[in-house]
C-alpha cells in the first residue's frame, strides 16, 4: 500500500454526520461534522430528513478529504458506521424516500408493540436477540407502511426499499445500484435471525413486510462496492459496515470474549463481546451481533440505556442550572454526596435492564438543604448507575463480573462521572486515546478489507490508554447509595401509564 493512503470513515450519528481520515498508524488527519435538523412532529415521535442525512455526510467527507489535502485517489477504503435501527423507506422509481427517516428514539408505534409482546416475546426474543420495543425497525417499516398512502401497494410491487441509514448511505454513495447491510445493523431490525444470519419469514409475515424490500445481508468487513465516479472523482472502495455500537467495540479493541465497552453519549450504549456464541440474556439484555469478518460471526450482550448525556443536556436546556457541559464536574465537586437525592432520568421511559416505556423521570429526596451541587452530582452518579445496573446484568448472564471497562463518548471526559463509574461497579475504567472509537472501529473494519492494515496485531499497536480510573473501597458507602437508586428506580416505574 503507497504512503499517501488513507482510510475514510463515515460515521452517521444521531445528531451529526461527521466524516473522519486515519492514517495507518491510527492518528487522525481530519475531521469534519455537520449538524442537522431533529424533527418532533408530535410527542414522542422523532425523524430526520433522509436528504438532509445524504446531504450532510456526502459534504463532510468531501469536506474532510479536502481539508487533509487529499483527492479521492488517496483513500484506500470507506468504512461506514451509523446510527442504528432509524428506518428509512424509498422509492425506486423516483429515488427519494416517501417518508422521513423514523428515528430510533420515536415511540410511535408502543402500543402496537405491547399487543404483539402478548403473543411473540418468545418467538421474537429466540430469533432475534431482541425484547419487543417501538425501538427496533420493525414496527417502523410496518407504520410507514400502513400510514404513508399508497406505500403498501408499491412494496408489494418491489418498488418500494428499506433501509438502515448504512444501506441509505450506500445506496447513494453508488446511485442507486448497492442495495446492501451488514449482520450488525441487520440484527437491529427485528427481522433477522442472528442465529441463521438470514431475514425470517416469519418475522416478515408478524411485521407484515415484504422480503423484496430487505437489503442483502453481509459481513461487516469486505469491498461491498464502489462509489460512483461523480462522488469523489475515483472509484473509492466502500469497505466496512457496522451499526455504531459494535463499531466503537471493535474500535475499542474488545476483540475477546468477556471485553466491554461503555459509551456515554446521548444515552449510555454498553457491549459486552461474548465471543463466537450468542448468549441468550436472562436478565433482559439484548443478544446482538458484534461483527462478522470472514466467515467468523462474533456475537455480543447490550445493554442500552436511552438517556445518559442527554440528562446533563436537560439540566442545561431544560432546568438551565448549568451553563456548558463540561460545568458538571466542578459543580458536583462543591459537594461530598448527593446529599440522599435521586435522579431518575428516565426522560424516555427506561431502556436496559427495566425496559419500561411508561417510566418517567423523577427526583426524590429533595431538603431545604439540596443545593444544584446535590442534583448535579445525582445526574452524573445516575448515569454511573444506569449503566451499571446493565453491567450487572451482564456478570450474571455471563457468570463473570467485568475487570475492566474501556469508556468512549462525549462523557466519558467527565473525570468525576468516571470515577463515580469505577466505584459503584467495582471495576478499572479504563479511557483510551483516541477518544474517536466508533469511527476508527469502521475505519480498522475497511482497512483490513482492503488490505490497508494487515491484521488484528497491528491494531492492537494503534490502541492506547491516555487514563485509568481504579475503584476506591468504600463498599458500605456504595451499598447505601445503590440501595437508594433501586428504590427510587421503582417509583419512576409505570408513571405516565393510565
Ligand atoms: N464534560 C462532560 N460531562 C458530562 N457530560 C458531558 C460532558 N461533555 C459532553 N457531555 C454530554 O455528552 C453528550 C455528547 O456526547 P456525544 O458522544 O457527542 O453524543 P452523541 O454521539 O450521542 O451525540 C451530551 O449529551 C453532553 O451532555
Ligand atoms: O447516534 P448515537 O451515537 O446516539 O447512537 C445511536 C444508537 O445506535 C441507537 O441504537
Amino acid at each position: 500500500m503507497p504512503d499517501n493512503q488513507y482510510i475514510l470513515s463515515l460515521d452517521q450519528g444521531t445528531t451529526s454526520s461527521r466524516a473522519i481520515i486515519f492514517d495507518k498508524k491510527g492518528d487522525i488527519i481530519s475531521v469534519a461534522q455537520k449538524e442537522f435538523k431533529q424533527i418532533f412532529p408530535k410527542s414522542g415521535w422523532v425523524e430526520h430528513n433522509p436528504n438532509e442525512i445524504w446531504a450532510t455526510q456526502v459534504s463532510v467527507a468531501a469536506e474532510a478529504i479536502a481539508e487533509g489535502g487529499l483527492t479521492g485517489l488517496n483513500i484506500a477504503g470507506i468504512g461506514i458506521t451509523n446510527q442504528r435501527e432509524t428506518t428509512i423507506v424509498w422509492d425506486i422509481d423516483t429515488g427519494q424516500p416517501i417518508y422521513n427517516a423514523i428515528v430510533w428514539q420515536d415511540r410511535r408505534t408502543s402500543k402496537f408493540c405491547d399487543k404483539l409482546k402478548k403473543k411473540y416475546a418468545d418467538l421474537i426474543r429466540n430469533k432475534t436477540g431482541l425484547i419487543i420495543d417501538a425501538y427496533f425497525s420493525a414496527s417502523k417499516i410496518n407504520w410507514i407502511l400502513n400510514n404513508v398512502k399508497e406505500a403498501k401497494e408499491k412494496a408489494i410491487a418491489g418498488k418500494l426499499k428499506f433501509g438502515t441509514v448504512d444501506s441509505w448511505l450506500i445506496w447513494k454513495l453508488t446511485r442507486g445500484k448497492v442495495h446492501v447491510t451488514d449482520v450488525t445493523n441487520a440484527s437491529r431490525t427485528m427481522l433477522f435471525d442472528i442465529h441463521k444470519l438470514q431475514w425470517d419469514k416469519e418475522l416478515l409475515e408478524i411485521f407484515d413486510v415484504p422480503k423484496s424490500m430487505l437489503p442483502e445481508v453481509k459481513s461487516s468487513s469486505e469491498v461491498y462496492a464502489k462509489t460512483a465516479t461523480t462522488l469523489f472523482a475515483s472509484k473509492i472502495p466502500i469497505a466496512g459496515i457496522a451499526g455504531d455500537q459494535q463499531a466503537a467495540l471493535f474500535g475499542q479493541l474488545c476483540l475477546k470474549k468477556g471485553m466491554a465497552k461503555n459509551t456515554y453519549g446521548t444515552g449510555c450504549f454498553i457491549v459486552m463481546n461474548t465471543g463466537k456464541k450468542p448468549v441468550v440474556s436472562k436478565n433482559k439484555l439484548l443478544t446482538t451481533i458484534a461483527w462478522k469478518i470472514g466467515d467468523t460471526t462474533n456475537y455480543a450482550l447490550e445493554g442500552s440505556v436511552f438517556i445518559g448525556g442527554a440528562a446533563i443536556q436537560w439540566l442545561r436546556d431544560g432546568l438551565g442550572i448549568i451553563k456548558k457541559a463540561k460545568h458538571t464536574e466542578k459543580i458536583a465537586k462543591e459537594v461530598k454526596d448527593s446529599g440522599g437525592v435521586v435522579f431518575v432520568p428516565a426522560l424516555a421511559g427506561l431502556g436496559a435492564p427495566h425496559w419500561d416505556q411508561y417510566a418517567r423521570g423523577t427526583i426524590l429526596g429533595l431538603t431545604r438543604g439540596t443545593s444544584r451541587g446535590h442534583i448535579v452530582r445525582a445526574t452524573l452518579e445516575a448515569i454511573a448507575f444506569q449503566s451499571y445496573d446493565v453491567l450487572k446484568a451482564m456478570e450474571a448472564d455471563t457468570n463473570k463480573s467485568t475487570k475492566e471497562l474501556r469508556v468512549d463518548g462525549g462523557a466519558s471526559a467527565n473525570n468525576l462521572l468516571m470515577q463515580i463509574q469505577s466505584d459503584i461497579a467495582s471495576t478499572q475504567v479504563v479511557r483510551p486515546k483516541t477518544m474517536e472509537t466508533t469511527a476508527m472501529g469502521a475505519a480498522f473494519l475497511a482497512g483490513l478489507a482492503v488490505g490497508y492494515w494487515k491484521d488484528i496485531d497491528e491494531l492492537e499497536k494503534i490502541w492506547s490508554v491516555e487514563k485509568t480510573f481504579n475503584p476506591d473501597n468504600c463498599q458500605e458507602s456504595k451499598n447505601r447509595v445503590y440501595k437508594q437508586w433501586k428504590k427510587g428506580v421503582k417509583r419512576s416505574f409505570s408513571w405516565d401509564k393510565d
